[in-house]
C-alpha cells in the first residue's frame, strides 16, 4: 500500500500479462447489472483483459452464488460466453463491505492482487464518502478509478470530488465515465470532422444557422425512480452526456488523439460555452410526463410510477440553448434536448446550414437549408440536400443522402472499460471539463429552483411541450 502521494503510474496487465483485478463497489445496484457487466461481458469476449479477476462489493447481503449468478446472467444476455468470460464467473467473489468505512475498504483491497481497477458504481454522494475513505488509507500504486455519472451534485460537490481523487491517484488514472464517449456514433465525429475536407470549413458562424442535439427516448422511467427521481433530465442526460457531444462536434481540431490533445480542446469550447442570452428562461426548458400510450404501451403520471417523489418536481425532458462564444461559433445556438416517453425515437445531432446566399431566379421551390445529421443509434449520416429532382428540372426537391454504418466492435460500456483496463484516459472525462459542465447548468437548476421557468407537462407519446426551444424536429431518416 502506499501515501496516494507516491502512486506510480497506471501499469495496464494487457501490456505486461499480468493478471488485473476489477473490484466493482456497489455490486448489487442496478447500474451494475444494466450497464457495466454486460459491457464487461463483451470486452471480455475480445480477449482484451485476458485473466481478469473480478470482485464485487456491497452492503446488501447478497454472497458469492447470488453475485456469481448476477454476472453469469448479464454476460449470457449479450452472448459472452466463451472460456474467458466462464473462468471470470468461475473465480468471482462477493465481499460483503460498507464502502465509506476505512477498515472495510482496508481489508476489501486485501483481497486485490495485481493491477487495481476500481469502479465506483455508487450514488454521488456516497462515492463522495468511500472516495474520502480511500484518501486516507491510500491505494496501490498504478490504480484506476472509475465513476460513474452524475460526478459530483454541482459544481462545488464536482470539484471537491476532484481534490478527493487528486490525493489518491493522478489525474490520467481518473476515468471519469460518460459512456456516450464510447458510443461509435460519438466517435464517428472524430473522423467526419477531421478526415474530410468537405465539412470542416463550413463548420462555422459563416455557414451555420443552428445546431440541435436531440436524445429523445420512447421509454419512460423503466423503474430507476432511486436514481432519476434525484437527478431528472438536465442532469442525467444534458448536463453530461449531451455536453460531451456538444464538445466534440463544436471544438477545434486536435493535433492527434492522444488524451491531452483531446482532451485539452474539449476542455476549452466548454469553457466558451454559455446560456443562450445568458438568461435560463430564455436558454431552457423544463417538463414532466403524464399519463399516456407508447406503441401500445400504456404509461402512468411520471408523478405515479413507483418510488417517484412528486414534491421533487423532477423534469423528465429538458432543453436548453447555448452559445459557444468563440471565433468559430459566437451567435450559433446550440439546442440539446432530451426527453423520455416521447412520441418517437430521436437521437442525433442535426446541423443546419443557412440559406445560399441568393437562389438564381427561375430555380423554385427552395423551402429548406441544407443539413447534415449525425445519427446516435442506429449508427447513420444523413445529409439533405436541394437538387433539382425529376420532372421539371427547375424545381427543387431536397433529398436525403442516408449511410448507415456497422455499430462498433464493442459496445459503449466496454469501450470507456477497454480505456480504464488500458490505462488510456482518452475517452474519460477530465476534472475540469466534469466541472465545467456543471458550470454551464449551473444557472439553469437555480432558476429552476426558483420556479423561474414553468415545469410544463407533455402527454406520455407526444412530442413533448409545444413552447420547445427547437421546434418540430424535421423529419427525421431515422
Ligand atoms: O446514461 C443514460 O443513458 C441512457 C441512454 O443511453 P443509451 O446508451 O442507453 O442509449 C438513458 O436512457 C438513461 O436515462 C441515462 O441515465
Amino acid at each position: 500500500m502506499t501515501t496516494p502521494e507516491s502512486s506510480a503510474p497506471a501499469e495496464p496487465a494487457t501490456a505486461t500479462g499480468v493478471r488485473q483485478t476489477l473490484l466493482v463497489l456497489g455490486a448489487s445496484g442496478d447500474l451494475t447489472g444494466r450497464l457495466l457487466l454486460p459491457g464487461l461481458g463483451r470486452l471480455l469476449a475480445t480477449g482484451a483483459v485476458p485473466g481478469l479477476r473480478l470482485i464485487g462489493s456491497g452492503m446488501d447481503g447478497w454472497d458469492d452464488e447470488r453475485w456469481r449468478r448476477r454476472v453469469a446472467d448479464s454476460f449470457g444476455a449479450v452472448g459472452a460466453v466463451g472460456p474467458a468470460e466462464s473462468e471470470v464467473i468461475r473465480e468471482t467473489r462477493y465481499v460483503p463491505a460498507d464502502v465509506t468505512r476505512e477498515e472495510d475498504l482496508r481489508s476489501l483491497l486485501g483481497c486485490c492482487t495485481g493491477p487495481l481497477v476500481i469502479f465506483f458504481a455508487l450514488p454521488p454522494l456516497v462515492t463522495a464518502r468511500s472516495a474520502a475513505a480511500l484518501a486516507r488509507i491510500g491505494v496501490p500504486p498504478g490504480t484506476r478509478l472509475m465513476l460513474e455519472k452524475p460526478f459530483g451534485v454541482d459544481r462545488i460537490s464536482a470539484r471537491s470530488l476532484n481534490e478527493l481523487l487528486a490525493i489518491l491517484v493522478p489525474e490520467n488514472q481518473v476515468h471519469r465515465i460518460d459512456h456516450f464517449l464510447g458510443k461509435s456514433t460519438v466517435l464517428n465525429l472524430l473522423g467526419l470532422r477531421f478526415a474530410n475536407r468537405i465539412f470542416e470549413p463550413v463548420l462555422n458562424s459563416a455557414h451555420v444557422a443552428c445546431v440541435d442535439i436531440v436524445f429523445d427516448e420512447t421509454l419512460g422511467l423503466e423503474g430507476r425512480a432511486g436514481y432519476y427521481d434525484g437527478a431528472g433530465a438536465l442532469v442525467d442526460m444534458v448536463q453530461s452526456h449531451l455536453l460531451q457531444v456538444l464538445a466534440l462536434l463544436a471544438m477545434d481540431p486536435p493535433p492527434s488523439l492522444l488524451a491531452e490533445e483531446l482532451r485539452g480542446r474539449k476542455a476549452q469550447v466548454l469553457r466558451a460555452t454559455r446560456l443562450w442570452r445568458d438568461d435560463p428562461t430564455v436558454a431552457s426548458r423544463r417538463a414532466r410526463y403524464t399519463a399516456g400510450e407508447i406503441n401500445g404501451r400504456r404509461l402512468p403520471n411520471y408523478t405515479d410510477e413507483p418510488g417517484v417523489d412528486p414534491r421533487r418536481n423532477t423534469e423528465t425532458l429538458a432543453e436548453l440553448a447555448v452559445t459557444v462564444d468563440n471565433w468559430r461559433w459566437a451567435g450559433v445556438p446550440f439546442r440539446l434536448r432530451s426527453g423520455k416517453a416521447v412520441d418517437a425515437v430521436r437521437k442525433e445531432a442535426i446541423i443546419t446550414f443557412k440559406q445560399p446566399t441568393r437562389v438564381p431566379d427561375g430555380l423554385t421551390g427552395y423551402e429548406r437549408p441544407d443539413r447534415l445529421r449525425i445519427g446516435f443509434g442506429p449508427d447513420r449520416l444523413g445529409l439533405d440536400l436541394n437538387i433539382n429532382g425529376p420532372g421539371n428540372p427547375f424545381e427543387l426537391e431536397q433529398v436525403n443522402l442516408t449511410a448507415d454504418f456497422g455499430p462498433g466492435d464493442l459496445p459503449a460500456y466496454g469501450e470507456v472499460l477497454r480505456g480504464a483496463f488500458e490505462g488510456d484516459p482518452t475517452l474519460s472525462v477530465r476534472a475540469d471539463v466534469a466541472e465545467e459542465c456543471w458550470r454551464v447548468v449551473e444557472p439553469v437548476l437555480a432558476a429552476w429552483k426558483t420556479g423561474a421557468v414553468p415545469l410544463q407537462e407533455y402527454r406520455a407519446g407526444s412530442a413533448g411541450p409545444a413552447d420547445s426551444l427547437i421546434g418540430p424536429v424535421p423529419d427525421s431518416p431515422q
